[in-house]
């Protein structure tokens, strides 16, 4: 028997909780967390993610402001506009969507939001957590997703081999520190790899964050796997992973569906992160909250 990975539902009760804890504070006379979200441009992709951001910060009574910016904002636009959403006491969060427009360096605009607002956790200051395996830093959402995923499903990756095909600054790279944290023996793929399947052959637990749609066929997997797929592309006007499910679902152990299964994880983490930065700032720790 597969078992499937179920993303959705898992986020669904995360939700759930996240929004009972934003009522017992609120409740308490303290105001709502706040995230603000800035778009640059007109990616449709990224217009649909950011909406369903802010659907889900509303959802659990999370204010969300958004900064819509248009597709020619320059670099020092974009800073001056972080630069002053860090000094708002009352914007807990930042959260600048990728990918920015070319002409835009990506790098600048990711040192330039405070360590204390990163709820991407793309900041260096808190991808060095990571490396440290400091607590209370913010750790990129789709990383933290899969591993809250893990977790729900009682999949310990501590002495297995993971593999992570894919090696972005958003998803392979941290989410191989994570699992480092966890305890895994980790392997990192990336687009100079010789022969990915040396390696996909021999993973406990297969992670695949590249967008290239089915590129995980069934002759490439060891039985009793588990497989997350984190890719999402569109075939025709299917949505589609990186993972070739049809050949792979009978060979594995468990597996995430495309959708459902770590796209909304990703907002949850989000959510979260959002959270523990309004927490953070408001102190609330410190007053037994
Ligand atoms: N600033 C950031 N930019 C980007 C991030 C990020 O974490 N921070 N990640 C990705 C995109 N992303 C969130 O921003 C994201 C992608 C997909 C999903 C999702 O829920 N996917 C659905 C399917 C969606 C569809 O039908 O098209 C699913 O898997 O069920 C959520 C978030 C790049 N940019
Ligand atoms: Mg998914």
């Amino acid at each position: 028997m597969t078992l499937l990975l179920d993303g959705k539902t898992l986020s669904e009760n995360i939700r759930e909780e996240i929004s009972k804890r934003v009522k017992a504070i609120t409740s308490k006379g303290y105001r709502e967390p706040t995230l603000a979200v800035v778009l640059v441009g007109n990616d449709p992709a990224s217009h649909i993610y950011v909406r369903n951001k802010r659907k889900a910060c509303q959802k659990v009574g999370i204010r969300s402001l958004f900064y819509h910016l248009p597709e020619n904002t320059t670099t020092p636009e974009l800073l001056d506009l972080i630069a002053y959403l860090n000094s708002e006491e009352k914007v807990d969060g930042i959260l600048v969507q990728l990918p920015l427009p070319e002409h835009i360096s990506q790098q600048e605009v990711i040192l330039s939001v405070s360590p204390r607002k990163d709820v991407d956790g793309f900041h260096p200051e808190n991808m060095g957590k990571l490396v440290a395996r400091i607590e209370g830093g913010f750790i990129p959402c789709t990383p933290l997703g899969i591993d809250l995923l893990l977790k729900h499903y009682r999949i310990d990756p501590k002495g297995k081999d993971v593999v992570i095909v894919g090696a972005g600054f958003i998803v392979g790279r941290p989410l191989a520190l994570l699992m480092l944290w966890r305890d895994a023996t980790v392997s990192v793929c990336h687009i100079h790899t010789k022969d990915i399947t040396v390696y996909t052959k021999k993973a406990d637990i297969l992670i695949s964050a590249t967008g290239v749609p089915h590129l995980i066929k069934g002759d490439m997997i060891k039985e009793g796997a588990v497989v997350i797929d984190v890719g999402i592309s569109k075939l025709g006007d299917k949505v589609v992973g990186d993972v070739d499910f049809d050949s792979v679902k009978h060979k594995v152990s468990a597996i995430t569906p495309v959708p459902g299964g770590v796209g909304p994880m990703t907002i949850t983490a989000l959510l979260l992160n959002t959270l523990q930065a309004y927490e953070q700032n408001m102190g609330l720790k410190d007053v037994g909250l």
